[in-house]
């Protein structure tokens, strides 16, 4: 087991130390929830900045055409696609993940007409779910089944988070593209939680979705991002046809005709501020060796499921790489103990019914981090500190 003196080695030996330095990091704060808001990084300000005063303020309307805020979900998009193993012209970056969710699945059953199954795991984060069952009960005629049922003979797609946002546990990627494909359904992976924690590789799915307040730290609110397969440019249709995804939007013609290529994946006008903040974000992931990226984020995880021992029921893989970026622990009062630890400066989060999950963001989290964090919670364990009645009040947002 390593001691506090061997972590601060480890972080002096790190070679991915100097990125810490391009984040506003809270003082006296232990910051494990880079999986659901990821830190500020200090040159963002400044970019918003500009982006108000000089584009929006300086150049007005003008701004459009000059500060190149028509093509940002196209050049920001081609900016996250090395992020997911992707070429240029093959994501689309803008709205929210749950409207790529709605459009990557429409265009998907539009592909295989002849098929009436949506796969959806009853496990993913709930917004999925939702949608998928929102669009079946829009078009009428669809069944709903579930992952775990692993039948895929007779679907038309499959949607499945490649990290699963309460265990941590990984899909791989690649087989099960193959074998939902092999079954002649289309694959469409979520990557909210692998995106800026893993070399995430989605190239041979026929769709993904995801965000980029988390581990890519554009703040919250920020534009998501939509890949979809070349192979589908030509065919897919986008349901979501606002303007911005016509074939000439300034031709303000009467009747619908989709743009070429990825384009016509957009919906409509770009949020140019949260923008301006994804590219400051972008600007640091440009520099990020990934393969380093993953090996600390599992040294990391490995370090933290060490020290907390049998503390805790691990819920998360043992096997470090079966894991994503984060690492969660059963408690049956998983609530209060997690705000126990807020107060005791080390920010996780709890995932209902029973789950502390911690986020370790390899860009800022330190080894010495995850030592201070585990001594805290065995503490607030040990000496029950979490019994405390003023722990179970519960906030509106947890
Ligand atoms: C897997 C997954 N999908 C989607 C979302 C969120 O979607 P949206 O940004 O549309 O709220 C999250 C987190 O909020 C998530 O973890
Ligand atoms: N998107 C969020 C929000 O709008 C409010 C609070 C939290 C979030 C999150 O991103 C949560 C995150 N997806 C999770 O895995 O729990």
């Amino acid at each position: 087991m390593l001691d506090r003196d061997r972590c601060i080695a480890l972080d002096a030996e790190d070679p991915l130390r100097d990125f810490r330095h391009e984040f506003t990091m809270t003082e006296g704060v232990i910051y494990l929830v880079g999986n659901s808001l990821g830190a500020l990084p200090r040159r963002t300000p400044e970019r918003v900045r500009q982006a108000v005063e000089e584009e929006w303020g300086g150049r007005l309307v003008g701004g459009w055409n000059t500060a190149g805020w028509y093509d940002l979900p196209l050049t920001v998009g081609d900016r996250i696609a090395p992020l997911i193993g992707v070429g240029p012209g093959q994501v689309v970056a803008g709205n929210s993940t749950s409207i790529a969710i709605h459009q990557a699945v429409a265009a998907a059953l539009k592909l295989r007409p002849g098929r009436r199954v949506i796969v959806s795991d009853v496990r993913n984060f709930p917004t999925d779910h939702y949608m998928v069952q929102g669009l079946a009960g829009a078009l009428g005629g669809y069944e709903i089944r579930d992952f775990a049922e692993g039948r895929f003979d007779d679907a038309a797609v499959v949607l499945l988070s490649e990290v699963d946002y309460r265990t941590s546990e990984r899909h791989d990627v690649a087989e099960v593209t193959a074998r939902v494909q092999a079954a002649g359904a289309l694959m469409i992976w979520d990557v909210c939680h692998s995106v800026g924690a893993l070399q995430v590789d989605v190239s041979a799915a026929d769709f993904a979705v995801g965000c980029t307040y988390k581990y890519l730290n554009a703040g919250p609110g920020a534009p998501a991002f939509l890949y979809v397969n070349p192979r589908h440019h030509a065919d897919a249709r986008n349901d979501l046809s606002g303007w911005h995804s016509h074939a000439e939007p300034f031709a303000f013609e009467a009747d619908y005709r989709p743009a070429e290529g990825i384009r016509r994946f957009a919906v409509s006008t770009p949020h140019v501020l949260s923008f301006a903040a994804l590219q400051a974000a972008l600007d640091v992931w440009e520099r990020v060796p990934l393969d380093l990226l993953r090996a600390k984020s599992v040294a990391l995880g490995s370090l933290l499921v060490d020290l907390v021992g049998d503390a805790l029921e691990l819920a998360s893989p043992a096997d470090a790489e079966r894991r994503g970026s984060h690492v969660s622990f059963r408690h049956p009062d998983g609530y209060p103990v997690m705000r126990a630890l807020i107060d005791r400066g080390v920010h996780g989060d709890f995932r209902a019914p029973d789950i502390l999950r911690f986020g370790l963001a390899p860009l800022y989290t330190r080894y010495v981090d995850v030592y201070d964090a585990a001594g805290t919670l065995l503490e607030v364990l040990d000496k029950e500190h979490w019994r405390d009645e003023k722990y179970t009040q519960r906030l509106a947002v947890t």
